[in-house]
């Protein structure tokens, strides 16, 4: 169960803020989605939160500063897919997904038996069962996808960061996939923060989202306050209607603009 605070953190490359004044508290068990036009600053401000990019201001897990932990205990509370992974690959799928017990395991040691389990289960989990033994650079892109998505849960962190995790997945894989993330959050208390692109399935997932445009949050709240005709068509210059689905859920529609 990990908490997540933002206080203020300011993303940078140098000199130059790619995402500024961005506060904000996930729950323990909560879902933050991070949404926005293309290069708002979403995958950098994720990057922050793992430590790749520099950041100003406080990001705090349970408590404790981030910048405090030590790579390890990092590596240990905090699981990250990127959104263009480089993959190694030659290895297979079942290899790929163990270097995600890495954080576990003591220096030099090799995986146990106990490493191999979580592994398989989570394998299975994301329907790559029949594909744990062929190797990374003869999958599908989809396929790709989600043995990325097992490295990151067979880290059994209790924070996820996923960067896009849908992209390439067809409806089906990325409800299947979104859903088990879900359970994970509900049943096993994970914390996740994901950027999706797909403002339907944010709404539906999310419990929060945090819209940033050029670098600056300008919504955030619950889906039906964030996710508001007049935002996406200010933020994304899009046309959209906001429909729901016979359960009350939000469905971002794009309506084609009528020719005049
Ligand atoms: N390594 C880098 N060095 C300098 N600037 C960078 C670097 N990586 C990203 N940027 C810039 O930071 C800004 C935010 O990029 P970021 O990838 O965080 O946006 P994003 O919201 O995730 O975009 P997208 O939806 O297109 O993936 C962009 O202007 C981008 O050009």
């Amino acid at each position: 169960m990990t908490a997540l605070d933002l206080r203020d953190v300011r993303a940078r490359y140098g000199a130059r803020v790619v995402a500024d004044h961005v506060s904000v508290s996930v729950e323990p068990g909560g879902w933050l989605a991070v949404i926005g036009p293309n290069g708002a600053g979403k995958s950098s401000l994720l990057k922050a939160v793992v430590g790749v990019v520099d950041h100003d201001g406080d990001i705090l897990l349970d408590g404790v500063s981030l910048s405090s932990l030590t790579h390890r205990q990092r590596a240990r509370a905090v699981a990250y897919a990127p959104q263009t992974p480089q993959l190694p690959d030659r290895l297979t799928v079942t290899d790929y997904a163990l270097l995600g017990r890495t954080p576990h395991l003591s220096p030099l040691a090799r995986e146990r038996r106990q490493d191999l389990a979580v592994v398989s289960t989570v394998l299975d989990r994301l329907d790559l069962g029949d594909l744990a033994n062929r190797a990374l650079q003869t999958l599908s892109g989809g396929e790709r996808q989600r043995a990325v998505l097992a490295r990151v849960l067979a880290q059994e962190s209790g924070l996820l960061l996923l960067d896009e995790p849908t992209t390439g997945l067809d409806i089906g894989h990325a409800q299947a996939l979104l859903d088990l993330v879900d359970r994970l959050r509900r049943e096993e208390g994970a914390t996740v923060v994901t950027t999706l692109h797909d403002l339907t399935l944010s709404a539906q997932y999310a419990s929060q989202l945090l819209l940033l445009d050029n670098g600056k949050v300008v919504a955030q709240g619950t889906p039906a306050e964030v996710l508001t005709r007049g935002n996406i068509e200010r933020h994304y210059s899009a046309t959209v209607e906001i429909l729901h689905t016979t359960h009350g859920d939000i469905v971002v529609a794009p309506a084609r603009p009528q020719p005049h």
